[in-house]
């Protein structure tokens, strides 16, 4: 079972002189198991109340593909690299070894691709929990919480759509099995000797209730926003190598329109549909301003 819990325990035995052969069996079998993921995320989601890999592991995505906001990345992981490091201090003072972060910013602008992104520049996997999934209940929230597998981040994505202010939205004609409390619960009480990292994301911060946003439960709030300039030279010249004339140009029509809000998806999307293009794309610098 991924989470550690027995199932069914089968007692094997070896002779005295063949002590080892388990020992080796298991090493090799580790090492195997390890070389498989190697360079891969595993992507984990609930199911019942314990962790499965959602398909195969993924390649890691290399944390150069995703472009924020000039020092956004370095802030974010700096302070994960601390807190990992941390483990002793938190101990010797009797805090729970968790940290909670909060991305928060409209649709596309990377918050999802740069956590995916984070976890394989740690070596680690990912949990993803949809809180608005029909069956999950506040105790199997509070025990998939519990029995995170090693070395993963927790992520629970769009946190405002499962409640609302302390009321659960029953948008689509259902509504989600866990409270608003139960989810404090599971984030105060998770009590484990390894450490929890846990994302959160949300389009609309202002919906979240203030509880949730409590140090403890969140503890490093980063606004990943729609492209500056900056992320928008910097996503141009990932396309299109050298062409820095044209990034110029790109950078120009985008003042003439007087285009304020694109987001980084939106220009991933012109970028791929004009792979090898790059006036074209310059061409089509109107089309952004309707592509929301
Ligand atoms: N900052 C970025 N750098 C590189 N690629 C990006 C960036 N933002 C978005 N993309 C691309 O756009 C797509 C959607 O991005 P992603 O899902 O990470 O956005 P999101 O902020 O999590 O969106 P939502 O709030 O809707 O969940 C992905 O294919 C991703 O590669």
């Amino acid at each position: 079972m991924t989470n550690g819990t027995p199932f069914e325990t089968v007692t094997l035995t070896t002779l005295y002189r063949d002590r080892y052969l388990f020992q080796e069996l298991l090493d090799e079998a580790k090492n195997i198991a390890l070389k498989a993921n190697e360079g891969k995320t595993v992507i984990y989601t609930s199911w019942g109340s314990e962790w499965r890999p959602f398909g195969l592991p993924r390649k890691k995505r290399l944390i150069e593909s995703v472009i924020l906001d000039e020092g956004i990345k370095s802030k974010i992981i700096v302070d994960v690299q601390d807190f990992l490091r941390s483990g002793n201090w938190y101990f010797k003072r009797g805090i729970p070894y968790r940290r909670g972060y909060l991305l928060y910013g409209p649709p596309g602008s990377g918050k999802t691709s740069f956590i995916q992104s984070l976890a394989g520049y740690l070596d680690y996997n990912i949990c993803i929990l949809n809180l608005s999934e029909n069956n999950l209940t506040d105790d199997r929230l509070n025990h998939l919480m519990n029995n995170i597998p090693e070395r993963s981040l927790l992520l629970l994505e769009d946190i405002d759509a499962a409640f609302n202010k302390r009321s659960q939205t029953s948008e689509k004609g259902f509504s989600s099995g866990v409270t608003f409390s139960g989810l404090l619960n599971a984030l105060d009480g998770v009590a484990s000797a390894e450490e929890c990292i846990t994302f959160m994301t949300t389009n609309h911060p202002e919906k979240l209730d203030p509880a949730l946003l409590r140090p403890g439960r969140v503890d490093f709030k980063v606004l990943i926003d729609n492209a500056s300039p900056y992320q928008i030279q910097q996503m141009f010249l990932k396309f299109y190598e050298n062409e820095t004339e044209k990034c110029e140009l790109f950078l120009k029509r985008i003042q003439e329109l007087n285009i304020t809000k694109i987001s980084t998806a939106q220009l991933q999307g012109l970028f791929v549909y004009n792979k090898r293009d790059p006036a074209n794309a310059i061409k089509m610098v109107a089309t952004l301003k309707h592509s929301l």
